[in-house]
């Protein structure tokens, strides 16, 4: 029986991409499925998720509007979540804060060019 509450880091999931016979997993919405036994059931083909293979494919999945029958489906494939560590909210929230440590980075240059520049007028 798969146990859902099992966490997997990204770099778990990515070892199994398919390659050197290894099993296929993907991570939607966090949650991490192991799709190899639904390959060559799935209605959007089998090349789809081998292309996604080790990868977070949520975007794809939602782009492409799977019914609710599509996500009773997956229940079944179901195999854990993603670590907290590497959930999209956070991967979110940390691509916006070194976006503005970059920003606070960039002021702080900028700053130091307009003292250097005043030093020159008043020498
Ligand atoms: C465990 C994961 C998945 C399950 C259980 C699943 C299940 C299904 C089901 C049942 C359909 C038929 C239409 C529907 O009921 O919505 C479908 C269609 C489709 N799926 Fe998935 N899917 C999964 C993952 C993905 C992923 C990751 C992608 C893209 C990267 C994808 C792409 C598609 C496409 C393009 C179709 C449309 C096929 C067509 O209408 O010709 N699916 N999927």
């Amino acid at each position: 029986m798969n146990d859902p509450s099992v966490r997997y880091s990204l770099a778990d999931v990515a070892k199994y991409n398919g390659k050197n016979g290894t099993k296929i997993w993907i991570v939607i919405n966090d949650y991490v499925y192991d799709v190899t036994n639904y390959l060559h059931r799935h209605p959007g083909g089998a090349d789809l998720l081998e292309e996604y293979a080790g990868r977070d494919a949520t975007n794809e999945f939602d782009e492409f509007g799977h019914s609710s029958d599509a996500r009773k489906i997956m229940k079944e494939f179901l195999i854990g979540e993603l670590e907290d560590e590497d959930k999209r909210a956070n991967r979110k929230k940390k691509q916006v804060s070194s976006g503005a440590i970059a920003g606070e980075t960039y002021k702080q240059k900028r700053r130091g060019f307009l003292a250097v520049l005043c030093g020159k007028c008043t020498s």
